[in-house]
């Protein structure tokens, strides 16, 4: 398999939405990444609903919605009906993390755990065979533009190794500071799939930048 690139729509110009969702459907992307913040689990608002459905409406590739607030299980299906291929919940923000990963998967989507960069990957031994995704974050969510953890690497590792055991099938995501600079490194520790907004969105040409994610590394993935 091909590693996955997936261009986080927080890092488009909003005032011409349609325009950047016309530029990734038209690219060598194959996700869309929605990150839905709430102001409470992450320091920073982005959007909900109308937006999402907005997203959905033009985008011709699986949206993977990044689910950074409190109480998700509340919202899943409308998610799901907005048009969710994949919901990521926060492992920190799920007190019953098996029965929100059941309501996903009742609502028809695949389910993903996000692990914010302090909380180790060993946590996810007993819900691993349970999941479609584990979204590791290489900055603290909240905000696009940050400096990439080198620490995620260790991290990616590990999840590797856990997953080969208990999940082969898992799909390995990484999200935060992610670029043409480290792609290769974080493919070489593991990771699948890349979300990456301000390597894209600030390039001089953004769909260039996603094919030069795309293609950057040739041949296809161990997994
Ligand atoms: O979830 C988040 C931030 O919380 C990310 O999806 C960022 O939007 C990625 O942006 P860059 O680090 O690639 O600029």
């Amino acid at each position: 398999m091909k590693h996955l690139i997936a261009p986080s729509v927080l890092s488009a110009d909003f005032a011409n939405l349609q325009r950047d969702i016309e530029m990734i459907n038209s690219s060598a992307a194959d996700w869309f990444h929605v990150d839905v913040m709430d102001g409470v689990f992450v320091p920073n608002i982005s959007f909900g609903f109308p937006v999402m459905e907005a997203i959905n409406k033009y985008a011709t590739k699986p949206l993977d919605v990044h689910l950074m607030i409190v109480n998700p299980d509340q919202y899943i299906e409308r998610f799901a009906a907005a048009g969710a291929a994949v919901i990521t919940v926060h492992y920190e923000a799920c007190v019953h993390l098996h029965r929100t990963v059941q309501a996903i998967h009742a609502a028809g989507c695949k389910a993903g755990v996000a692990l914010n960069p302090h909380t180790p990957v060993a946590l996810l031994k007993d819900i691993l065979a349970d999941l479609d995704l584990v979204l590791v974050m290489s900055v603290n969510p909240g905000f696009g533009g940050q400096k990439f953890i080198p620490n995620t690497l260790n991290k990616l590792r590990e999840l590797k190794a856990m997953a080969l055991q208990i999940n082969p099938d898992l799909i390995i995501e990484v999200d935060g500071g992610v670029g043409i600079h480290n792609l290769e490194d974080l493919i070489d520790a593991g990771a699948m799939a890349f979300v990456a907004g301000s390597a894209i969105f600030a390039a001089p040409d953004p769909k260039e930048m996603i094919s030069e994610l795309k293609n950057l590394k040739t041949g296809t993935l161990n997994i």
